[in-house]
């Protein structure tokens, strides 16, 4: 690690801390992510989910990883650097964006999902957060949640965030699919209009019913395998006015309306896929005039609310090494990313190399390239280190929960200025964390 001089902390995640650096021998501008845990041998690091799913995806809309380093049982990734992620972004701007700008960031982040979930992966992660910008470049990041879909079900091992996570994830339906990226995307899109989250809810059952009070009440036959249907069973939908969606979002689009609608369907099976969605007319419309724009000031002033806790839930835990290791870094390093905010390719060769004789040495400077020099990866060898290089990968196109468990909730205690739409629930946030 010697070869990079950290110049800033850009963000401080669950699982890791994110620095902004200079290659010293290229004078390229990374980012470099330093991992929480230890890791004491490279199986343990090429089984890291966030190494498994990114090795295998290359698409410009997507992170590079380029470079990981293992020294000192400590584990660095060596990211492309971008300069905002898009809730900076939003909080910075000091009006709202176009739907140009709009339609400009969510075609970019369709077409990273289009090429990742056809390449066999979900993201399960997404957010503003997790969405990093530079100039009108968009590039999905944080795939530490990432799952095959090929692996499977049940997925009882997931921790995300609360406001993007689709009502089957809330439910705890045994499987799920690509379609609870597509509900993020949606909630997203909707976020990008108003800087408000569309479903800001203060506890997984609040949750629920913020979805209810913009959706109405859902067919329950949807959920068959829900493990906790009865949290939609609780809500008392007789006070539930739902809201017609252009009133909460009233800069965007019918077009935009229509798309939010599609993909924020209760019924996972309705909700586009990201090549459905490029097709959409909202990627057709040319200039379109608000109904009534929204005032950057009002949005500003219309409530401070806290960022969505991470929950952490008994059945959240799966068995494998990374799983475990996410569940207790939450319990005990609550993330702190906005403190200070204001608001396979089949059958593709690898070389890769395990070397045992190194997995016990903790002092060995190990690094692995993952793409050639020419790509702005190493260029030099570096002294006491292993090289464990792939070969180029081409781009093939361009509360609680209702079980007796333990709920750990409120972990993070940092506040944003994030604008919240204002919809009161009857429900106390103490009877469900
Ligand atoms: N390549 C990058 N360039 C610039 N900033 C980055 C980059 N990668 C991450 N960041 C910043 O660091 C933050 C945390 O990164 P990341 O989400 O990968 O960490 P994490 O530990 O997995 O976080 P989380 O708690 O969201 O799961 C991001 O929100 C972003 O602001």
């Amino acid at each position: 690690m010697e070869r990079y001089k950290i110049l800033e902390e850009l963000g401080d995640g669950t699982c890791g801390s994110v620095y902004k650096a200079i290659n010293i021998q290229t004078s390229e501008i990374v980012a470099v992510k330093k991992m929480k845990r230890k890791f004491y041998d490279w199986d343990e690091c090429v089984n890291l989910r966030e190494v498994k799913s990114l090795r295998r995806l290359n698409h410009p809309n997507i992170i590079k990883l380029k470079e990981i380093v293992r020294e000192y049982n400590e584990l660095f990734f060596i990211f492309e650097y971008m300069e905002h992620n898009l809730y900076q972004l939003m909080r910075e701007r000091q009006g709202p964006l176009s739907e140009e700008e709009i339609r400009g960031m969510m075609s970019q982040l369709l077409q990273g999902l289009k090429y990742m979930h056809r390449n066999g992966y979900f993201h399960r992660d997404l957010k503003p957060e997790n969405l990093l910008v530079t100039k009108d470049i968009l590039k999905i990041a944080d795939f530490g949640l990432a799952r095959e879909l090929s692996s499977s079900p049940p997925y009882t091992d997931y921790v995300s965030t609360r406001w993007y996570r689709a009502p089957e994830v809330l439910l705890q339906s045994s499987s799920y699919s690509p379609a609870i990226d597509m509900w993020a995307v949606g909630a997203i899109l909707a976020e990008l209009f108003t800087f408000c989250p569309i479903f800001p809810g203060e506890s997984e059952m609040d949750q629920l019913y913020k979805i209810c009070c913009v959706l109405g009440r859902p067919d329950w036959t949807i959920f068959p395998e829900a493990r906790n249907i009865s949290r939609l069973l609780d809500i008392c939908y007789f006070e539930i006015m739902p809201a017609n969606l252009s009133d909460i979002v009233p800069n965007a689009s019918p077009e935009a309306i229509d798309l939010i609608k599609q993909l924020c369907s209760w019924d996972p099976t309705k909700r586009p896929t990201a090549e459905q969605c490029l097709q959409h007319p909202f990627f057709n419309v040319g200039f379109w005039i608000p109904r009534s724009p929204v005032d950057p000031l009002q949005l500003t002033l219309s409530s401070i609310g806290s960022k969505p806790n991470l929950e952490l839930n008994l059945w959240d835990f799966g068995s494998q090494t990374d799983d475990c290791f996410l569940g207790l870094s939450l319990a005990v390093t609550p993330s702190a990313s906005n403190i200070g905010m204001v608001h396979k390719n089949e059958g593709q060769k690898e070389d890769m190399m395990f070397c045992s004789g190194f997995q016990e040495d903790s002092k060995q400077s190990v690094f692995w390239s993952l793409f050639p020099p020419e790509d702005g990866g190493l260029s030099a060898p570096v002294e006491s280190s292993l090289s464990l290089s792939f070969g180029t990968i081409p781009n093939s196109s361009s509360g609680v929960s209702q079980s007796t468990g333990f709920g750990i909730a409120s972990l993070q205690s940092n506040m944003l200025d994030r604008p919240l739409l204002a919809m009161s629930s009857p429900f106390q946030q103490s009877h469900w964390l």
